[in-house]
């Protein structure tokens, strides 16, 4: 063993190379590795002491493991081997398909990039743009629900400030894993989604493997007491008005829910604002029969700078109210005690009800409705008038009065609506811009519903 051996430099150089590749794979990764998973358990069990819902140890498994489990379920074995005779391929194929979806599915939450990112940004995203207002928070509601229990936010889908306003508002409760569309499953996008602890579904996807794969993730997420938040109506309100609901994820929750393992919560949020971010856009794509809502990036970073070009002028005006409802929550185990002809369908009528009871009425909506069914001009007075009277018509709805004053709040509707070019005013009276009629009904769409 003491005799020495001569190499070629090139050859050691290789073999040490080897070495330390071996070294650091086999030592320091995995102590780097442990040191960080630490760190991080650490810096949750710190977070989980604030927080109303704490982070549940299934959001923190790692993601490989969560990947076998889902792999390695009866239901989703089965699908796989239903799915190879459908297709007439090998199992294994068929199992790589499945594991393809799974990979697609699992998120992989970080609560540094949540907590220490997210939710800041969130906040000054939300603040910078609107006057947030928490419009009605049914206080007694939320706190009786069970902390064992899993709770699933079901709320309006108006704009994608939806989320960011939510995330922020509900911050001091709990993480929350939003069901996300495949229109954010574009890289970098998507890694930050995932790191947010949101899972990504496929719409339309008519694959029963992949469904069979979503449906077993949804219901793991559920038993393992995740906190949810989803969009029953599938995607943006085209017309401002509420969506009929979808029941995928819905029926994902209910089908096998054993109320003695855990209770399911449903907690309806209500979203409303003086300005919707992507309204033209939505329009346009109802003018285009509701296909495809086209967010150009020149546009949106158009607008921002815009904006931003406003701020450094000192001209910027925020796009008024956005207001926040969280409604009364609705228990599963309580809702399954009832008879039920179809579960699913009942659960996502009820809910859908729940959500548009507490729909926040905000300025802009209001006078945009009031003017919508003028059948003639109306002056400004008519307006205020108007507006009064459905503040003691609407006395259960939630009407935000900004400063509590229902002039200044007509104030504010006439001039936004006025500056969007949505009204006209002509010799001291408001009429819709025939040009813009859709526009303003987007606004009045949003509490039609109240107004009956
Ligand atoms: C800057 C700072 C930021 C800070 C921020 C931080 C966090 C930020 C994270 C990002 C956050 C993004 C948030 C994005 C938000 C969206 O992307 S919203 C759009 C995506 N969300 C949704 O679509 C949710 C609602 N959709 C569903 O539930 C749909 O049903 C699904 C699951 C997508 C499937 O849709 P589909 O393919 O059209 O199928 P569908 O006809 O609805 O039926 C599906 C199932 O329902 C069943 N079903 C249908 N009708 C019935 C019935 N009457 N009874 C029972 N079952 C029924 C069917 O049988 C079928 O079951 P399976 O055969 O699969 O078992």
């Amino acid at each position: 063993m003491t005799s020495t051996v001569e190499l070629p430099i090139w050859l050691f150089v290789l073999i040490l190379l080897f070495a330390a590749v071996t070294a650091a794979s086999h030592l320091l990764f995995p102590s780097v590795r442990w040191f960080f998973r630490r760190r991080m358990e650490r810096a949750v069990s710190r977070l989980n002491q604030r927080l109303e819902r704490p982070i549940e140890p299934f959001k923190l498994a790692r993601r490989h493991d969560m990947i076998q489990r889902l792999m390695y379920h009866p239901d989703v074995t089965q699908a796989i081997v239903e799915h190879a005779r459908k297709q007439g391929i090998p199992e294994n194929v068929a199992f790589e398909e499945a594991k393809r979806y799974a990979r697609e599915i699992v998120p992989s939450f970080s609560a540094s990039a949540y907590f220490g990112i997210a939710i800041r940004l969130a906040r000054f995203i939300s603040q910078s743009l609107y006057r947030v207002r928490l419009a009605y928070f049914d206080e007694i509601g939320l706190q009786n629900i069970p902390k064992d229990s899993t709770v699933v936010f079901v709320m309006n889908h108006r704009s994608n400030m939806d989320y960011v306003l939510v995330t922020y508002l509900a911050a001091e409760r709990s993480a929350l894993a939003y069901a996300v569309g495949e229109w954010a499953r574009v890289w970098p996008l998507s890694r930050l989604i995932k790191a947010m602890g949101a899972y990504f579904i496929r719409r339309t996807s008519r694959n029963a493997l992949y469904r069979k794969v979503l449906a077993r993730y949804v219901r793991l997420a559920t038993d393992g007491g995740v906190t949810q938040a989803m969009f029953p109506e599938g995607g943006l309100s085209l017309d401002g008005a509420p969506r009929e609901p979808k029941l995928g994820l819905l029926k994902y929750i209910t089908d096998g829910f054993n109320p003695d393992v855990r209770d399911v919560v449903f907690v309806p949020v209500a979203l409303n604002y003086d300005r919707v971010l992507e309204d033209r856009i939505l329009l346009e794509a109802l003018g285009r029969g509701g296909k495809g809502f086209r967010a150009k990036i020149s546009v949106i970073a158009g607008f921002f700078l815009k904006h931003i070009w406003l701020r450094i002028r000192g001209r910027y005006h925020k796009f008024g109210y956005a207001a926040v409802s969280f409604g009364h929550p609705l228990s599963l185990a309580e809702f399954n005690k009832s008879t039920h002809i179809d579960m699913t369908e009942d659960l996502a009528r009820e809910l859908k009800h729940r959500i548009e009871d507490v729909v926040p009425v905000l300025p802009v909506p209001m006078v945009a409705s009031i003017i919508e069914d003028a059948e003639t001009p109306i002056s400004r007075a008519a307006v205020e008038a108007r507006f009064a009277g459905w503040v003691v018509k609407l006395n259960d709805a939630h009407i935000h009065l900004p400063r509590d004053d229902l002039s200044y709040a007509t104030e504010v509707g006439l001039r936004m609506l006025i500056e969007r070019r949505m009204i006209i005013k002509k010799n001291g009276c408001f009429a819709p811009n025939p040009e813009q009629t859709e526009a303003l009904a987007f606004y009045a769409n949003s509490i039609r519903h109240l107004l009956k």
